[in-house]
């Protein structure tokens, strides 16, 4: 198979798709890797360790694009990048459909084979290409709001951790799956005050026996939140319905309730956000206020720490990357149920019934799919 990888092109993101160490293996296992010139540059990766690994290096993304079998990327494909997608292509990246209804139609329109790697999942319960990138991203999530804290960035002025005397920042987490677990813990780390919040008591359960010294939980109820939105210095968002549009747990109201320059931190935002008041920004102007609140509401936060992202999803994708490649993508969603969850989109239809629920889109079942 023809495998390509093309830099990406979404503003300050400098993740790529496949390592020097990807290309190898798929090198290895008799494909072809096309890599787009300076697509590995951001993460540390010159077109030289490609050479070495048995790639070769294409001068445009339309190249890899019109040769390529299977584009592997990071993030959803750019508009300019859904234009080049053709029928019978196969695209293996993240997607997050269920807020973004023009990529959804233009998918649909190229009669592509979309994986999305945020919906593939694991024998465990987990969502395995989605995890490393939560890591990153809920370690991440206090540091980011650490800063968006600090006066000059229109923050309460208040120190994670205090200092001897003055106590410290009080933290709220709202999900306590793998970004919230990650937050919680770096946020406990600076020595902030936390609690995290989930809906799951098994998850409850979980966090408590092995980190209840760190941070306390609480059972996500309405009231229950109202409660620490008013204490809180800061607020991490890290709720997940999977392939879901993000559930609005906190009302713009709820915002006059609040401290003056306290920091939510959506890290749901590319599930659409779970604060009504988030929209989408990006590395370049991360930080916006709403009445006296300042959001940070980076849909790419990994890109930021590239080339630790770039490694930890190489380390996740290239299990499936190769089946996909090896296989083909029929037989290998055939031979594994998880990997046919990551089927949003194929020949002209929709296949992932979250995001035909949020759009308002008819689904074909991706057993259906597979048969055709
Ligand atoms: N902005 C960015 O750059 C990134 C965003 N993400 C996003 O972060 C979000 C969280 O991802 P993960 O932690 O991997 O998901 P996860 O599935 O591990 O955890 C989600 C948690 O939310 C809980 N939950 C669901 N509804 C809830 C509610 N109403 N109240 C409280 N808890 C609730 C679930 O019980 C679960 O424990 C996803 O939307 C993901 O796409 C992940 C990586 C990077
Ligand atoms: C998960 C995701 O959207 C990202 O890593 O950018
Ligand atoms: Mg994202």
């Amino acid at each position: 198979m023809k495998i390509g990888c093309p830099k990406e092109i979404k503003p300050q993101e400098f993740r790529v798709g496949m390592t020097p160490n990807a290309a190898r293996e798929a090198v290895d296992h008799g494909h072809q890797v096309l890599i787009e010139t300076g697509a590995g540059a951001g993460a540390g990766f010159d077109d030289a360790a490609y050479v070495a690994a048995g790639a070769k290096i294409a001068g445009t993304a339309s190249e890899i694009f019109a040769a390529a079998d299977m584009i592997v990327k990071v993030k959803e494909p750019q508009a300019a990048e859904r234009a080049m997608l053709r029928e019978g292509q196969l695209l293996f990246t993240y997607l997050h459909l269920a807020p973004d209804p023009e990529q959804t139609h233009d998918l649909i329109a190229s009669g592509a084979t979309c994986i999305a790697y945020e919906t593939v999942t694991d024998a465990q319960g987990g969502l395995p290409l989605l995890a490393p990138m939560s890591e990153v991203a809920g370690r991440l999530a206090p540091q980011v709001g650490a800063w968006t804290l600090q006066k000059a960035n229109g923050g309460r002025g208040v120190l994670m951790g205090g200092v001897p005397g003055v106590g410290p920042a009080q933290v709220v987490v709202i999900g306590g799956g793998v970004v919230g677990t990650h937050a919680a813990r770096i946020a406990a780390g600076m020595g902030a005050d936390v609690t995290v919040l989930d809906r799951s008591l098994p998850r409850l359960r979980y966090l408590d026996d092995v980190f209840g010294r760190q941070f306390r939980t609480g059972y996500s109820s309405a009231g229950l939140l109202a409660e620490h939105l008013e204490r809180a210095d800061m607020v991490i968002g890290a709720v997940l319905i999977p392939g879901a549009a993000a559930p609005k747990l906190v009302s713009r109201a709820q915002l006059a309730g609040m401290k003056h320059g306290a920091a939510l931190v959506d890290v749901a935002i590319d599930q659409g956000g779970c604060f009504e008041t988030s929209r989408a920004t990006t590395h370049q102007d991360p930080i916006y206020e709403v009445d006296g609140i300042m959001h940070y509401c980076v849909a790419n936060m990994p890109g930021a720490v590239a080339r630790t992202s770039t490694i930890a999803l190489g380390n996740a994708t290239m299990p499936f990357m190769l089946a996909l490649a090896d296989k083909g993508w029929k037989q290998a969603c055939q031979d594994d149920p998880h990997l046919l969850n990551g089927l949003n989109v194929h020949a002209g239809k929709l296949t992932y019934f979250a995001v035909g629920k949020a759009l308002g889109i008819d689904v074909v079942s991706p057993q259906l799919a597979l048969k055709e």
